[in-house]
């Protein structure tokens, strides 16, 4: 198999995957998520959010967080804002991302406001973003993923937003996904980080320890 970068190997679950194929791969994933979402109706999406409300706000009482991260979730993915809300009530600060053209993230401390992102199909906040390394004040960090397999490596829609925030990140890290987006392998490269641990509608799972 020739390509432009013939010969870069990947350590991965997918050994001896050529770095080309595991980035096709991965394009051909998300295209598949994004499918999938597309199918899934308002009605079972929006039953979704009571449980998984509970399920964040346990994890956010065990580890006895008073500021965490989440994000706003698009009409497709795993609802939040069910979440946001009790964690308003609880007063429990969430930084929300928004996210820059450069590739990065800025975070904004969760009011509800809120609106569309002028490009990406996301919502985003709307308020002051928190001076400097605003994520390293967060005590537990929600992610979103296309994908995450259970060694907890993610899939995400290509951007490396998070895959740049995560970076040297010491507090735990757990993706919220679909049930069905928890996968035996995702196509890793060297940059890829495992989260800690995995939150779907049926509750939270710790990720096996990488072999
Ligand atoms: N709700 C949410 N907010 C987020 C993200 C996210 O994945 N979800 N991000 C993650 O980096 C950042 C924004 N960057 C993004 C980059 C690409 C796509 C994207 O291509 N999305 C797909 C699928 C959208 C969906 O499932 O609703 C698409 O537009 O086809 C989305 C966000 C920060 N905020
Ligand atoms: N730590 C990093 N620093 C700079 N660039 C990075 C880093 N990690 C990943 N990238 C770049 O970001 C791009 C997207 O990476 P990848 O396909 O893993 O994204 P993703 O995990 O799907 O997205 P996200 O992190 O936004 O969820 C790649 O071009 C990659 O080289």
């Amino acid at each position: 198999m020739m390509g432009i970068l013939p010969g870069k190997m990947v350590a991965s679950t997918y050994p001896g995957l050529m770095l080309e194929t595991v980035i096709a791969e991965k394009k051909r994933l998300r295209a598949r998520v994004r499918e999938l979402r597309a199918r899934r109706k308002a009605a079972d999406i929006a039953a979704l959010a009571a449980p998984v409300a509970d399920a964040l706000l346990a994890l956010v009482h065990e580890h006895r967080a008073r500021r965490v991260a989440c994000f706003l979730s698009s009409p497709v993915e795993v609802p939040t804002r069910d979440f946001l809300q009790r964690a308003r009530d609880h007063e429990i600060e969430v930084l929300l991302p928004v996210a820059k053209p450069e590739g990065r993230l800025k975070w904004v401390l969760d009011t509800g406001a809120e609106r569309q992102h002028p490009l990406l199909r996301v919502p985003e906040p709307v308020g002051p973003t928190e001076p400097g390394d605003a994520l390293a004040t967060a005590e537990l960090i929600i992610v979103p993923a296309a994908l995450v397999d259970r060694q907890g490596y993610r899939l995400g829609w290509g951007g490396g937003f998070y895959d740049r925030a995560l970076v040297g990140r010491t507090v735990p890290v757990f993706a919220l996904v679909h049930e069905d987006e928890v996968v035996d392998a995702v196509p890793r490269e060297l940059h890829d980080r495992p989260v800690d641990g995995i939150v779907t509608p049926k509750g939270q799972f710790q990720v096996e320890s990488a072999q």
